[in-house]
């Protein structure tokens, strides 16, 4: 393409004189503090003036000096750290070295933290991933997966046996629950765990090719276990002295020989092959060809077998004990969650660093300006640094919750966890995923070096959106949770604490919006979040409302299942709007209680850009249903573009808060300071 700087044709011309008018309209000459040029004169600014070390203070959360340590280590170790180019098989090797090296050499258990700490375990996973993605994924398949499927299933005997070698690495594993046939669905596994009482072993199978366990991570090289998600079939315990199918359960089965390492008998893997990222885990498909377990090998802690074949479990129903069973996974779905946030800080710190210091086009006779000062470029960033921040504090909160569930096992505190680790895994690596491509975009030809890093963690990211529960699937959880506390508020009954709001203002909301409200627009009514918070809840119980008499009339002629399909748009939207609401609620929890006045301030500021964003992209809702009025919308719609510039005037104190060392960002254009000088190195100048 030509340069309309170097060759311009009559028309670019044009262009380029038309765009310095707009210039010349849009801008007037800068305050000293944004460093650029200012929106629209229309109202009083105040220049925000954020302590970096202040804000970061309060972000850093109780973990960052396992953090430190950890890229520390790496850090010392170039031996360690991932290139820009490398193959499959090398990566492989890399991952499993640094994550042997993490544990025997830097001395991090992240096992041990996954079971006495899990938020310590959690910031761990954050510091790898931002190593490499593909370390923390390996480390996530071993540790969460694995491991925990062990700990979790299991009782006293898995762990004596079986804790120590997951710990040290002595027994890399894998968690093999995905069929070719099935992902989603995992109540229709195919394989089988045939229980054999003359041997007092269990019999795996793979029945038909549909049955292959497809995607295991660890599987086609290091894996020397994994743990098998398979149906339960006691022969002779039916009806009628048929065999009885009792759901899916999970076993123990050797892979490799722990010495030799070579393929156990009956086992056959294969390598999964190139993937779109993540080529540092290895992942396998496994047929089992009647390989024979101890009964011991059954993970029991839901249910068991004994030695005559009988089978007992605390929990009555199939159903009751596939809940218990998958429920105890939900870790690995708190941990992506939390991970993806990492993601997105590094992103967003690479396209605002550079949006800052590259300079394009300005005012006649004047210096040109930075990129940031775009109002476009603030429109693509700002609100999301915002969403950074407003995500940070939710996951922290899905993390303090997770590790209070795993202490008290309190009911209500499980339900919690459930549905919202469910529904910010699913809403968070949407985000993520998708402002991976606007970062790169907005930072031009040189976002597309791969050393500027956004193709990787595209790539990379991506399947954060799929695995551990397809996006889809677990905001459709998150979703019948609702309609289910929906029901249980009208027969009386309690609400899980995220869930309060539905009940303390479900009457509130659904009442006709109010006509004078709905017309105010003063900036400290849009900025108070009361109003804020009201907006979001009052959008989340009307489609609540809404899809619950929907779904009651077609349930009627399509039945439970083709009801749900015809509202399934409406069920998505009403579990997003949801997590919004609670990510908010988070986010002006956070902003309420940080000490420091100044952080706060900055922090409200941020806030509030998240929350008029929100209901900006979803004023249509709002409209339709006269919550806000003509003057209101036009009046949201102007202070979020004045918040996105006032924003844009601390976005770099913003990102450094993030505190992420040169390790993690990497990315030349990215770096803090003489950012072109790196790059140009990085090609040989
Ligand atoms: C790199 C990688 C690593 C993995 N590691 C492991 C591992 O270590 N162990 C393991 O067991 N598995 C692993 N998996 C598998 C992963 O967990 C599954 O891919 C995931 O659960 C989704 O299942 P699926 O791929 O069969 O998709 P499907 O369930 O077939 O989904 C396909 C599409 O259909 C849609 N869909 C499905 N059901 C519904 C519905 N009810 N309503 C609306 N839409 C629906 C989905 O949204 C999706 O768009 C891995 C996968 C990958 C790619």
């Amino acid at each position: 393409m030509d340069d309309i700087r170097q060759n311009p044709s009559s028309g670019d011309e044009v262009a380029l004189r038309r765009i310095q008018r707009l210039s010349l309209h849009l801008y007037t000459p800068s305050e000293p503090h944004s460093g650029g040029l200012s929106l629209l004169p229309c109202r009083a600014k105040r220049n925000l003036s954020p302590s970096v070390e202040s804000l970061s203070e309060y972000m850093r959360g109780p973990h960052r000096e396992i953090q430190a340590r950890i890229f520390e280590f790496f850090q010392s170790r170039p031996d360690l750290q991932t290139p820009v180019e490398i193959s499959m098989a090398e990566h492989r090797q890399l991952c499993m070295r640094q994550m042997t090296a993490l544990v025997r050499e830097a001395g991090i258990r992240p096992f041990r933290y996954l079971v006495e700490n899990p938020s310590a375990y959690f910031a761990i996973a954050e510091a790898v991933g931002g190593v490499d993605i593909s370390l923390g994924i390996k480390m996530g398949v071993q540790f969460s997966l694995w491991g925990g499927s062990v700990i979790n299933l299991g009782t006293k005997k898995h762990k004596e046996k079986y804790f120590d070698g997951i710990d040290n690495l002595d027994y890399p594993g894998c968690f093999a629950m995905t069929e070719l046939h099935h992902g989603s669905n995992v109540q229709a596994l195919q394989t089988t765990a045939i229980f054999d009482p003359i041997t007092d072993e269990f019999v795996i199978n793979t029945p038909n090719d549909g049955a292959i366990k497809w995607w295991i991570g660890n599987a086609a090289v290091h894996g020397k276990f994994a743990s098998v998600f398979a149906r339960l079939v006691l022969p002779l315990q039916g009806k009628g002295g048929k065999s009885a199918d009792m759901g899916i359960h999970a076993f123990i089965v050797p892979i490799r020989d722990l010495e030799t390492h070579s393929l156990l008998p009956g086992v056959e893997i294969h390598d999964c092959g190139h993937k779109v990222g993540l080529n540092g885990v290895d992942n396998g498909a496994l047929r089992f060809s009647h390989v024979r377990v101890s009964r011991d090998n059954l993970l029991n802690r839901f249910g068991d077998v004994s030695r005559d074949g009988k089978y007992t479990s605390s929990l009555p129903t199939v159903n009751k004990r596939f809940a218990a069973t998958l429920g105890e996974l939900v870790g690995g779905r708190v941990g992506l969650a939390y991970s993806s946030v990492g993601v997105l800080k590094i992103a967003v710190t690479i396209a605002v660093r550079y949006s800052l210091l590259r300079q394009q086009f300005g005012p006649p006779r004047k210096p040109e300006v930075s990129v940031l000062d775009y109002q476009s470029q603030q429109h693509r960033l700002m609100p999301m640094l915002a969403s950074t921040y407003a995500f940070h504090f939710a996951t922290q909160y899905l993390v303090d919750k997770y590790s209070e569930m795993k202490k008290t096992n309190d009911d209500q505190v499980i339900g919690d966890v459930h549905a919202l680790s469910a529904g910010l895994k699913s809403y968070v690596t949407s985000y993520t995923a998708r402002s991976i491509s606007t970062c790169r975009e907005s930072c031009g030809g040189h976002g597309y070096a791969a050393v500027n890093r956004f193709g990787i963690l595209r790539n990379d990211h991506d399947i954060f959106q799929t695995f551990e529960g397809d996006n889809t699937v677990l905001l459709q959880q998150v979703a019948g949770d609702l309609l289910k506390r929906y029901q249980e508020k009208f027969k009386g009954g309690t609400l899980t604490m995220t869930w309060n709001y539905l009940r303390e203002s479900m009457s509130s909301y659904l009442s006709q919006p109010n006509p004078v409200t709905a017309r105010w627009e003063g900036e400290d009514h849009l900025r108070d979040p009361k109003f804020q918070l009201d907006a979001f809840r009052h959008r989340t119980s009307r489609l609540l409302q809404s899809v619950a008499a929907r779904l009651q009339k077609h349930s009627k002629t399509l039945g439970s299942f083709g009801a749900w399909n015809r509202c399934l748009n409406h069920l998505l939207t009403l579990a997003e709007s949801h997590i919004e609401s609670v990510v908010l609620a988070k986010f002006i929890e956070a902003v309420q209680n940080c000490p420091d006045a100044n952080t706060r301030e900055v922090l409200k500021l941020v806030c509030d850009l998240y929350a008029l964003d929100r209901i900006w992209k979803d004023i249509g809702t709002y409209r339709n249903v006269d919550y806000v009025a003509p003057n209101k919308a036009k009046a949201i719609h102007k202070l979020t573009d004045y918040l996105s510039f006032q924003v844009r005037g601390v976005a770099r104190e913003l990102v450094d808060a993030f505190d992420l060392p040169d390790l993690v960002i990497r990315a030349p254009i990215g770096m803090a300071s003489e950012a072109y000088e790196q790059y140009t190195q990085h090609v040989g100048f």
